[in-house]
């Protein structure tokens, strides 16, 4: 007879399956609990996230997270006592895909508050890779301006230099800065990162796999400096959903700022406004996630699989 407290293994599967209710429950095995400096934290970083849903999910994630960072550099201490080398820190570097509007940014702020709270990691950086988007003109040299997020549409070379450089230990590493209000890089705007305990990476496309490309020596992928990846995961009509929520709620905001790029959009009606969603979905956002982005999932560390009101269902961990 299976047992309901314990994970589903099948034989076909990398995963350890958890529902929501056994993978609480190591909240127990493991005792932690928010205090009050973790929440202040949580709320001043503007997350309408539901506490219960932290103190479930997120924070028996953070914990796990830090027993790989803890489990990873030990065994670089043995890998540089092997090689006769004097050790050195590096950096631990996670992963967080998905597509857009599925919750990337706010799973990912969560995880660097949360990270932040355990011993040895109390700094985290996080970068999300549209500061690697080429700016507009770019983009419009190369005619790929309405295909924002497809994996064309990013310097990857620069991308992979920057995670390089994070986890050879450089003391500053820099990346440009894309605006979602000025729908473009920002000119001579850098975000600076300074040796780090953990560097998130958050962004549609991180897992994807690097390619072997004809006379070219280093292929790398970001993906490939990975200590570990999440995949956050929900139904398309789900994702879909919160993406029209988003772009509604936008036009009282971002859109209605007269810099805004898209301001022309802070005037529609609701029933334009989801059409105009519906048509940007359909025509970019969808594609990217059904060609691009949910191919990579299998490639992920954890799956965190939503229900439509954004909380966690289904937690699937990859067996070591
Ligand atoms: N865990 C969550 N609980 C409640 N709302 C959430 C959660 N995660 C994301 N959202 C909401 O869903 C929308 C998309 O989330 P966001 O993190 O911006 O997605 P992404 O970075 O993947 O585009 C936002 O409106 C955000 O506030
Ligand atoms: C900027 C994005 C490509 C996401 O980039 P990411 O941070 O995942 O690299 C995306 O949010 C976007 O703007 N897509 C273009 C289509 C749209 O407006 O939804």
């Amino acid at each position: 007879m299976s047992d309901v407290s314990r994970p589903t293994i099948s034989a076909e599967s990398p995963y350890l399956e958890f529902s929501r209710a056994q993978w609480a429950r190591l909240r127990d095995q493991h005792p932690m609990s928010l205090g009050l400096n973790d929440v202040r934290r949580l709320r001043g970083a503007g997350e309408r996230i539901d506490l219960a849903e932290v103190e479930e999910v997120y924070l028996p994630l953070s914990r796990l997270l830090n027993f790989y960072v803890g489990a990873t550099a030990g065994l670089h201490r043995v890998t540089s006592d092997f090689l006769g080398e004097r050790p050195e820190k590096t950096p631990f570097i996670i992963g967080v895909a998905g597509s857009v509007a599925v919750g990337k940014s706010t799973t990912a702020r969560i995880l660097r508050e949360l990270l932040a709270r355990w011993e040895g990691t109390p700094r985290v950086e996080l970068i999300t890779t549209d500061g690697f988007l080429f700016p507009n003109a770019e983009l419009q040299r190369r005619g790929i301006l309405n295909r924002k997020g497809f994996p064309e549409s990013y310097d990857r070379r620069s991308l992979v230099r920057f995670v390089a450089e994070v986890k050879s230990g450089k003391q500053e590493v820099s990346a440009p800065v894309y605006s979602h209000l000025t729908y473009d890089i920002v000119e001579g705007e850098r975000v600076v990162v300074r040796q780090p305990d953990v560097l998130i990476v958050e962004g549609l496309n991180v897992l994807q796999p690097s390619q072997a490309i004809a006379g070219r020596r280093n292929t790398l992928n970001v993906s490939d400096y990975f200590d570990f990846s999440v995949y956050v995961d929900a139904r398309e009509s789900d994702i879909r959903r919160w993406y029209v929520d988003r772009f509604l709620g936008l036009r009282q905001t971002a859109f209605a700022d007269p810099d805004s790029y898209f301001h022309r959009y802070a005037s529609l009606t609701d029933e334009q406004a989801v059409d105009r969603a519906n048509q940007i979905w359909e025509e970019i956002n969808l594609p990217n996630l059904v060609e691009n982005v949910a191919p990579t999932r299998s490639r992920a560390t954890l799956v965190l699989s939503k229900g439509g009101d954004h909380g966690v269902s289904r937690v699937s961990l990859r067996k070591l």
